[in-house]
């Protein structure tokens, strides 16, 4: 039988909607660490909403090419994941992999064929690659953004890699990303928002409903 799908729902803020998340079924839920972000957790939030979260779902904490001093301080938190959301070179992912003592997912942005060969660098140093949107150029931030990108390609990924995939995904499109794709796990934030860092119930309940229907 197929490994089941991880589904992981990022820029959780809120107590009641790690609860609706979790009674929905995500696998992850993703906490975001970085000032400019409207989903932002400030450490002292981040520290409670990983100890609500510990044994009931997997935790991951997104940081944006954090320093060593960043990384130390959420690691001690006992997340379970800390997503790499900036410009992390492979060795700067080893680097912080070594010193987390945490699992690191690597993020990568997808808007061309040079980004997919750049791929291939980060599977060793990194325990899980998530593959997202590009940010246009001038964005404030990121990731986040709500923007999807030419799934086509990844028909150039080397197939052997596994990745979860990002990048506007929404309740409607996330069994045709499914199907088109075959990522292993997907990641959801401003699909399953009402406003930017308004987490909706019913539309996360609605996106793991589909995407669970999608395997
Ligand atoms: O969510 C943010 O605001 C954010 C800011 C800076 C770096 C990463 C960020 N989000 C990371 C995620 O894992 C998102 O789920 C991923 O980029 C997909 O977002 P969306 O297209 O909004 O579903």
């Amino acid at each position: 039988m197929a490994d089941p799908l991880i589904i992981k729902i990022c820029g959780i803020k809120t107590f009641a909607m790690l609860d609706a998340a979790i009674a929905a079924g995500a696998d992850m839920i993703g906490f975001m660490h970085f000032a400019r972000s409207p989903r932002h957790v400030p450490i002292e939030m981040l520290a409670e909403l990983i100890s609500a979260a510990r044994g009931q779902v997997e935790s991951c904490v997104v940081l944006v090419n954090p320093d060593n001093s960043s990384v130390a301080e959420v690691a001690a938190l006992g997340p379970d994941w800390i997503q790499l959301h900036g410009p992390e070179t492979p060795h700067r992912v080893e680097a912080i992999r070594a010193e987390a003592g945490v699992e690191i997912m690597k993020a990568l942005p997808i808007g061309s064929a040079e980004d997919v060969a750049q791929v291939a660098g980060f599977v060793e140093v990194a325990d899980r690659i998530l593959l997202d949107a590009k940010p246009p150029k001038g964005a404030d931030r990121p990731g986040g953004l709500g923007e999807s990108f030419d799934w086509s390609l990844l028909n150039a990924l080397d197939p052997s890699v596994p990745f979860m995939l990002s990048g506007g995904l929404t309740p409607d499109n996330v069994a045709e990303a499914i199907r088109t794709v075959s990522p292993f796990g997907i990641d959801v934030s401003s699909g399953v928002e009402r406003a930017p860092g308004e987490k909706d119930k019913r539309l996360i309940e609605a996106f793991i409903r589909n995407a669970r229907a999608a395997v």
